[in-house]
């Protein structure tokens, strides 16, 4: 495709995902439906371009009160060169061997005025700016956020920026981390293994997956790290009842049935059908055969009060604001409120309070969000805390380390010994943003 086109179907991608009626990947997904045509390539330059507009929307509209021309096309062009470049930097061998220049690139693209403008953009100092300008995050998410980080909110800030790496998780079934490590590597494909989950592997770029063997025979699973180390903190064992009580599409709900070694029973709820659909294929790839999903009216369903008393292990990974994904979200933190974060907040305190009933005496129960607001937090945590005394508080940094997770007192905080709740930032541990707090009810 022309350069000029491309810019005029980033321009259309922008403008749609600018009008927040639907999630960005959900619109960005859609357009690629429409446009079949579009090449890997191609489809990677449109998606960066509108995630690139949604990271930076309020430093690209001050910048686009000047220039001229229709204004997505300006917040397009922002977008556009950013992530061009970016590309470039990403992969100088390969594209340079093609030819690839990301200025030659950006300047047939753009009408001379254009290419003006966007040169005067680019000559602005970082220190010039306005606040909001250099940290692109709605006034309401600031306060509560420097309240918690003090200076280290910038750097949270800039982490946000950026796009997320991708992670895997291995599927301990089937497969070793080391052998999956060598099998991609045969294939081109270079990972580490992450620093603090025993199953991830993290990948260099973001090479397609689905059509490696290792993908179709459910070795593997795109999962952040932060996921997975959720799913380790409730230490499921062999031959145990357990409840994900919010398992939508299923990612921690597959490696809990892996670290279970497909045994016992592992119930994966969730209020939406359509999310447990997802999770049947994943469930076919990975071999597990304990997992047993079921919709729920609501977390009170007549089902659950069957089960009451009857769980070993209860999960509870609840609906938040997904705050702490605005790396693959930006567009989350332009469609959420602080109305939306108090209704929810009311939804995880009554889903706590329901999910505990399933949890056996000397059982465990743990309550994730991948949120960065204390409100969907520490808060809901202390809430439950303090109305049910039969359920003791257990210390995340002291289950980490018995789960020999390496450096896992860097991930937690709270509490008395600063270890009582995991708390995974994406500016200190690479993860999105989690949560978590256990407890142990009174034998
Ligand atoms: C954070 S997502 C779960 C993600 C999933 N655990 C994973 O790892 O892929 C929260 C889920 O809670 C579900 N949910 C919302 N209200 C619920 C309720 N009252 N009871 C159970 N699940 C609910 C949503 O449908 C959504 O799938």
């Amino acid at each position: 495709m022309h350069p000029k086109q491309l810019l005029d179907a980033c321009t259309e991608l922008v403008k749609r995902t600018l009008t927040f009626e639907h999630p960005a990947d959900a619109v960005v997904s859609r357009f690629f439906r429409e446009n079949r045509s579009l090449g890997p390539r191609e489809r990677a330059t449109l998606a960066e371009t509108a995630y690139t507009v949604l990271r930076k929307k309020l430093l690209f509209e001050a910048l686009a009160h000047s220039g001229s021309g229709p204004r997505e096309r300006r917040l397009a062009i922002l977008g556009f060169a950013e992530c061009l470049k970016e590309q470039s930097g990403k992969e100088p061998k390969t594209r340079a061997r093609e030819g690839f220049d990301s200025d030659s690139f950006v300047k047939a693209a753009l009408l001379p005025q254009e290419l003006k403008w966007l040169k005067d953009c680019a000559s602005i100092q970082p220190e010039d700016l306005m606040e909001a300008h250099r940290h692109n995050l709605p006034e309401w998410l600031v306060a509560p956020l420097k309240a918690q980080l003090g200076d280290a909110f910038w750097a949270l800030a800039a982490s946000m920026e950026r796009s997320a790496p991708l992670d895997l998780r291995v599927n301990i079934l089937n497969a070793k981390r080391s052998d999956v490590r060598k099998e991609l590597e045969k294939a081109g494909i270079q990972a580490q293994p992450t620093p603090y989950s025993p199953w991830g592997l993290r990948v260099d770029g973001k090479p397609a997956l689905a059509r490696l063997d290792a993908f179709t025979r459910g070795a593997i699973e795109v999962q952040d790290e932060g996921s997975q180390l959720l799913a380790l903190l409730l230490d499921a064992k062999r031959g145990e009842m357990v409840v994900d009580f919010c398992a939508g599409a299923g990612g921690k709900t597959l490696a809990v049935g892996a670290a279970m070694r497909n045994t016992g029973r592992l119930y994966a709820f969730d209020v939406s059908g359509h999310r447990l659909d997802a999770l049947k294929p994943r469930l076919a790839r990975s071999g597990l055969s304990n997992v047993h999903p079921a919709a729920i009216a609501h977390e009170r369903d007549e089902r659950i009060k069957r089960l009451a008393g009857k769980i070993d292990r209860v999960l509870v990974d609840a609906p938040c604001s997904g705050l702490g994904t605005l790396r693959r979200n930006p567009d989350l933190k332009w469609r959420q409120s602080p109305k939306a974060v108090e209704e929810l907040t009311q939804k995880q305190a009554a889903i706590l309070e329901s999910s505990a009933r399933l949890v056996k005496a000397g059982g465990r129960l743990v309550y994730a969000t991948c949120s960065i607001l204390p409100q969907e937090n520490e808060a809901i945590a202390e809430a439950f805390s303090a109305a049910h005394p039969d359920f003791v508080p257990l210390s995340a940094g002291e289950l980490l380390e018995q789960l020999k997770v390496e450096g896992g007192d860097a991930l937690c905080s709270g509490g008395e010994d600063g270890r009582r709740y995991v708390r995974l930032w994406p500016h200190r541990h690479e993860t999105d943003g989690f949560f978590a707090a256990v407890w142990m009810k009174k034998a």
